[in-house]
Parts: structure tokens; sequence; C-alpha cells
């Protein structure tokens, strides 16, 4: 009934909620008591005996419109307040958990791009979720509570009238409940198996819209529109289910209020006083009765919505809590140029460190050619990014990188290639934080990247993926999406680095619209935006994977040698499946089946005749000059 869960969600005020139920509850009193008021007023003024019960009603005029006027004052007020209170109670809470809910998601802190649900349960926990919440608080709550307070008022108002018909209202409000029992759990049952197929047909919609295209080529989307015809129908049937289950609730609450009225009045009839004065008992019973059982039925009608909040306000708590879970990470160094020199200085190169710069010093094209367990390519003292034994597990158990060993410098251009599946993107993962929980070390700056929050992953890095987003909006709202305010020069002097200012001088400037998912752009235009986009942050790191996958063969040698460039001023590890990209890097690992397979520069690699030299022999005859 009542959730403890809930009672630690933002924003949420049990104390509001109690003062609602009182507030409502001194309201009902005060309306209930207006009823025997009138009732003995117009007895006395049609002349009949008013019952004894009723005699503290003032006879003269003066006093009864006093009495009148003040329970209605009271009516009033409680009424007014009470909107008051359960306004603000809304808006406070409407807003925290919305807020609390996307700060979850866009939290820099958070290091998994997985939401950890689909989209669509997240939109609906979002907007129906926290409206459902809300609601829970500013009328469940309250109507659960004021149900018991109504017992109090019901001695108070009808045991003065007929002891025995205050008995009978009473065991009909404790045994409401009990009468809607039986179907409660089936309704429960059946209202979150509608909110189940309400998220299933939201998912299945939006994935065959995104695959339109694919369905459409394939003459599939027939197929699809009927399936989804079929799952529509479903969600329709199980609204149906819901309402109907709500309606039998209330129907057999109603069947036990006017059996329990029509008791009450009969044992008024039968026990109370007679003459006139026995009917004016009857009917401050009846009409004080149903307005006594109101505040039950509401709740009849609001348990099911109570139990559906219940259920959300738990799922939202999970992804708040996943995200708690996600914060506290350790104190991780400062991500300043300073901080980072004076981390490297306290950490000296170790034994297995030696043991891999001699290994590279001895590096012949014969030992490139080798399984190279260890790469030293840092050069000199200051610390790039170094792997120690690093080994990833996913969690379905399948290890898609074993023992790498790597010392990358802080500056630089260096190629991470390999063959499909080999585990370059992994590495990419666990570099930017995405994917956790990896074994053996990996440090950037000398520090474990298990230690670094997510937030200070970010202002090291720049991830530029060839799949990244495009927003739908303007040229120069996708190279700055946090408005931090670039200049124009900064914009078209990044455009311009990426082989974009054409575009720009046709499209019309940087205020240029871009449709959504950048669909007025090429693929190849999208990424050298995205592309330029990243070289605007200046990060030490920057891990391009795959992000030139779509652009033209012109316009890859432009970025090829951009990468080059920019490894002179950060560490740029550059992902890609065609080696041509990695021609010029300072060096290159070659990863093979999840281990490090060889590593080395370019031309050292060729001629160690291994692995790398296989595959560039099996692209070259696509590229140039080979
Ligand atoms: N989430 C995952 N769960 C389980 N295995 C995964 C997962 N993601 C990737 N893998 C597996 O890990 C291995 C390495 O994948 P990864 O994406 O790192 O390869 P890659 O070298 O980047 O490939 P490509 O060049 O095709 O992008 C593959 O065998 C892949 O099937």
């Amino acid at each position: 009934m009542i959730s403890k869960r809930l009672l630690h969600l933002p924003g949420a005020r049990m104390g509001a909620s109690l003062l609602l139920a009182l507030l409502q509850t001194i309201g009902a009193l005060a309306e209930v008591l207006l009823l025997p008021v009138a009732i003995a007023a117009v007895g006395r003024s049609l002349g009949l005996a008013v019952p004894h019960a009723l005699a503290w009603v003032p006879g003269r005029p003066g006093p009864l419109a006093a009495l009148i006027g003040g329970l209605i004052l009271v009516r009033f007020l409680t009424q007014a307040v009470a909107r008051f209170v359960s306004a603000r109670l809304a808006d406070g809470m409407g807003k925290a958990l919305s807020q609390a809910l996307y700060l979850s998601v866009f939290d820099p802190n958070r290091q998994e791009d997985d939401l950890g649900v689909p989209a669509q349960t997240l939109a609906r926990l979002s907007t129906e979720g926290v409206k459902s919440v809300v609601s829970y608080f500013t009328a469940y709550i309250p109507a659960l509570v004021q149900t018991a307070l109504m017992l109090v008022v019901t001695l108070a108002v009808l045991l003065p009238v007929s002891p025995l018909a205050a008995a009978i209202v009473v065991i009909g409000m404790v045994s409401l409940p009990l009468a809607s029992k039986p179907t409660m759990g089936e309704n429960i049952k059946v209202q979150l198996g509608q909110l189940r197929k309400y998220d299933k047909v939201g998912v299945h919609f939006e994935h065959a819209l995104r695959g339109l295209n694919t369905l459409k080529i394939f003459g599939a989307d027939q197929r699809q529109a009927d399936d989804l015809a079929e799952e529509s129908e479903g969600f329709r049937r199980i609204t149906m289910g819901v309402l109907a289950g709500q309606l039998r609730s209330l129907i057999k609450a109603d069947v036990v209020i006017y059996t329990s009225l029509i008791l009450a009045v009969a044992a008024t009839v039968l026990i109370g006083q007679g003459g006139p004065a026995r009917v004016l008992s009857c009917l401050v019973v009846a009409l004080a009765g149903v307005r006594l059982f109101a505040p039950e039925r509401q709740l009849v009608y609001m348990m099911h919505s109570g139990m559906v909040a219940i259920k959300q306000g738990k799922a939202i708590d999970d992804i708040l809590q996943a995200r708690q879970g996600s914060d506290g990470k350790s104190a991780a160094p400062g991500t300043t140029a300073e901080s980072r020199k004076s981390t490297g200085s306290e950490t000296a190169p170790d034994a297995s460190l030696e043991t891999s710069e001699e290994a590279v010093r001895e590096s012949d094209s014969e030992s490139a050619s080798k399984q190279a367990d260890q790469a030293d390519m840092s050069g000199d003292d200051s610390l790039g990014i170094s792997a120690r034994d690093l080994t990833y597990t996913y969690p379905d158990g399948f290890q898609a990188l074993t023992d790498l060993n790597f010392n990358l410098p802080a500056k630089g251009h260096v190629g991470l290639v390999g063959a499909s599946g080999s585990g370059k993107s992994t590495l990419a993962g666990l570099l930017s934080g995405r994917l956790q929980g990896y074994a053996g070390e990996l440090t950037i700056g000398g520090c474990q990247i298990c230690d670094l929050s997510r937030e200070e992953l970010v202002g090291l890095q720049t991830v530029v993926r060839g799949t990244d987003h495009i927003f739908t909006g303007t040229i120069r709202s996708n190279l700055d999406p946090a408005g931090l305010g670039y200049s124009d020069w900064e914009l078209l002097d990044a455009l311009d680095q990426v082989g974009l200012t054409g575009l720009v001088q046709s499209k019309g400037g940087l205020d240029a619209h871009i449709d959504p998912e950048g669909g007025n752009l090429s693929g190849g235009q999208r990424q050298r935006l995205s592309i330029a986009r990243g070289l605007l942050r200046r990060s030490p790191v920057y891990i391009f994977d795959e992000a030139t996958s779509a652009v033209d063969r012109e316009h890859d040698a432009t970025l090829a040698a951009l990468m080059d460039a920019l490894g002179k001023e950060s560490l740029v590890l550059t992902i890609t499946h065609r080696l041509a990209g990695v021609r010029n890097a300072d060096s290159i690992l070659f990863l093979q089946e999840g281990r490090l397979a060889e590593s080395g520069g370019f031309r050292e690699l060729l001629d160690a005749g291994g692995g790398f030299a296989a595959q560039w022999k099996e692209q070259a005859q696509y590229e140039d000059g080979e």
C-alpha cells in the first residue's frame, strides 16, 4: 500500500501527503456536518420534531447562519489550502524526479553508453511514470490516510444519531477492501501487463521505423505492419481489460457501500427514536453515509493506479540507484598538464616496462613479425597510455582482449589496426571508460582508467566514432553542442581542416540548417563534421574509431595528414580497417584475435612480412602507389 522505496525518491514529501489527508478530512467533516445542520433546520421550519442527536443545531436564524457559514468557510479554506499544497508538491516532485532521471542519462560520470533500459521505457518513465508517482503522493496516499481518518469522522457524526448505524457503516468501511481483494491481484497483474505491452509495442515501432528502408528493400514492411497491428490490438484488448477491472472493483465497492447504508438506515428505523424524528435520523444516516464512504470509493478507483505508481516509482528508483552506483569514484588525478606531468614523474618505469623497451629496441624485421606481446612507443619520460597484461572479458564470457602490453607516448599518432573482430573497438571502449571491468592495468597519465570518473576521462579524451550522432540544428550547433561559444574563426578553421569549407559556403554559412540525423549531408560529410567537432575540444588524447570509414579517398588522405599533424600536440589513436590511413603514423599496434600480434612503424611492419604485411598486401591493390 505504502512503498518505503518511493518515500526516498527525489521531491517526495510524506509530510505534505499527510497534511493533504488531514485537510481533506477536515473539509469532509465540515461538508458532512452541513447535512444534519440542514436537515435539522429544514425539519424545524416544517414543524417536525428534531432528533435529540441534532439538538446542538441552533434554532435561531443568526447562530444557524453563522454555523452554516462557518462550515462552508472551513470546507472552502481546507479545499483551497489542499489545492495549494497539492500543486506545490506536484510541481516540486515532478521537477525533482524528471531532473534526476535526465541527469542519470546525461550525467558526465556515467560510465556506460548503454542506458540499461530501452529508450522507450525511459521516455515513458520520465513522462507518465513521473506523473503517476506524483499522483501517488498527491492523491493516492492522501486518500489512503483519509480513508482511515474517515472512520473517526463516521463515529463522530453517526454515533450520536444511531450507534448501530454507525457500527454498520464502520464495518462496511473496514470490509470494503476485503470485497475487492480477490480480484485486486488479477487487476494489478493486468495493469502491469498493459504497461509491459505498451513498452513492447513502442520499442517494436521505433525499431521498425528506424529499419524502414531495409524493410522496404526486402519487401518485409507489410509483415512488420501486420505484426505491429496485431501487437497494437493486443494492447487495446489489455487496456479494455484494465478498464473492465476498474469497473468491476467499483461495482463491488458500490454493492458493499449501498448494502451497508441500507442496513444502517434499517437499523435507524428499527431502533431509533419514533415519529418524524426517525425520518430525519434516517435522512442523516443515508446522506451523510454516502459522503462518508466517498474517500474510500475514490481509493478503490485509484487502487490500481496506486499499484502501478509503486511499480513505476521502483523502476525510476532503480535507474537513479544505478546512477549513484556509477558515482563516487575515487579521487582521480588532475586533468591539467601539470598534474599529469607530476603523476608521470612518480611512476618510474618498472621491470616489465624495461623489458618491453628492450623488446622494442631489439625488434628487427623478424622479431616484429613474431608475437609482439609488449610494445613501448613512449619514446620519452612523459606518460601517455599504458597497458599491462590487459585482459577484457565481455559479460557473456567472451574474452575479447588477452594480455595486452604497450606504452604509448603523451604525443604522437598511433594506429590501432587489425582484422574485423580483433578487439580494436573493445580497447577503445576501455580507454574511453565505456567498458569497465578489465583485468590487468590500463593507465592514462599514470592513473588507472578504472579509477577515473567519467568526467575526468571526458576531460582528457575526445572520442570520435564514425557513427557519432549529428543533431538536428545548424552546422554551428553541431560543432558546439555544449554552447561554449567558439568564435566563427575557430569553427571555420576546424571545418577547413576536415575539408568542409566548400560545404559551409554552399549551404550558406555556419547557421545553415542540418536535417535530423544529418539527412542533408553525405555519409562522409557527416563523419568529417564529427571530426571537426572533436578538433575543437583540443584534448590531450584523441581516439578516432573508424571515424573516416565513409570518407572518400581524396578526403581520407587529407584526414590522415590531419591526424599526423594533430599527433604533434596530442596523443592520437586512430582505429581503422584501412591501413593506408596510418601509413605515416609514428607507430602501429596490430591486433589479432584480441592479442597484440605486432607493433612498430609502418615500414617496419611491412618488412616483417607478418599478419600486418599480409593485410596490407590484400588492401594494396585498392590503394594508390602500392
Ligand atoms: N558486447 C559484446 N559482447 C560480447 N562480445 C562482444 C561484444 N562486443 C564485441 N564483442 C566481440 O569482441 C570481439 C572484438 O570486437 P571489437 O568490436 O572490439 O572488434 P573490432 O576489432 O573493433 O572489429 P571491427 O573492426 O569489425 O569493428 C569480437 O569477436 C566481437 O564479437
